[in-house]
């Protein structure tokens, strides 16, 4: 495939070595204050954009690889506030979007584990559940958009539990507190912990390295090509076996 990258940090390099490694074409590379690519043959010629850039840029970007006519995969976190305006041009105006908060699978079999755990302990009462999320100290955004994704899985399974709040803000028993740690260089570590008066379960997913993240964000490429409309995770991974 002829794969356009938007944003060249740690993700866009990471994703173009995967990417070559399957054997797709890097056409074109938009960086910070390379705006004016959008309008170049080399972007108009991919068939995907893979976006991972900063929470302030994604949605312009989004805007951008829309009006040239190009599906977008993009990681980036921390925009959401904008997600009915994506969902509506993949709907009304039939654009392609790919949103993953974490493209890694392991991740998502945590989403999984997550929402299952939560749907037990709906019967629990005794056991407070809350959140811990670290990561490393450039990250902009907090809490993470897996820690986000974590969160909506508990919410839509612990009757008790009415909304999340990061770190101190959640003194009311009925909100979800998520504590954000930043801390060297660690790529991602995320945690759900039930506590009782008795003991306490907690579930961890850690990423090594980046490798997940990109993969999966290429396998979404892949997948990408050929569909319209607003993709997920959900619509890649079959989790009904
Ligand atoms: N969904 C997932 O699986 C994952 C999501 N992420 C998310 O992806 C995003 C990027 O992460 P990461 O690669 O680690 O971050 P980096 O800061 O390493 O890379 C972002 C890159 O985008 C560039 N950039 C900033 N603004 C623009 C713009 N308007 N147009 C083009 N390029 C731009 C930055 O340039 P400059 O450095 O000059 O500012 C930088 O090169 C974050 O939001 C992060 O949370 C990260 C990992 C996995
Ligand atoms: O900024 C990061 O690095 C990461 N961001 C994503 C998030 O906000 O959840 C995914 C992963 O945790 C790494």
């Amino acid at each position: 495939m002829k794969i356009a990258l938007i944003g060249y940090g740690k993700m866009g390099h990471e994703i173009e070595k995967i990417a070559r490694e399957r054997g797709h074409e890097i056409v074109c590379i938009i960086d910070m204050d390379e705006e004016e690519k959008f309008d170049s043959s080399e972007f108009k010629g991919a068939e995907v954009a893979i976006e991972f850039t900063s929470p302030e840029s994604a949605l312009r970007n989004y805007r951008q690889a829309f009006a040239a006519g190009i599906p977008v995969v993009s990681g980036t976190t921390g925009w959401l506030a904008h997600l009915d305006e994506i969902k509506e041009a993949c709907g009304k105006n039939g654009k392609t979007f790919f949103y993953a908060s974490n493209f890694s699978l392991g991740v998502n079999i945590f989403f999984a584990l997550n929402k299952y755990l939560a749907g037990l302990m709906n019967h629990y009462p005794g056991y407070d559940v809350r959140m811990e999320e670290t990561h490393h100290i450039h990250k902009l955004d907090a809490p993470s958009g897996t820690a986000i994704t974590l969160a909506e899985g508990i919410l839509a399974n612990i009757d008790r539990k009415e909304g999340w709040a990061l770190d101190n803000d959640a003194l009311d028993k009925d909100t979800l507190r998520i504590d954000a740690f930043r801390e060297g260089e660690v790529p991602g570590i995320h945690s759900v912990i039930y506590e009782s008066d008795a003991d306490l379960i907690r579930i961890t997913h850690d990423a090594k390295n980046r490798k997940g993240f990109a993969l999966g964000a290429v396998l979404a490429a892949e997948f990408t090509k050929g569909k319209k409309g607003f993709l997920t995770m959900e619509d890649l991974l079959d989790f009904t076996r």
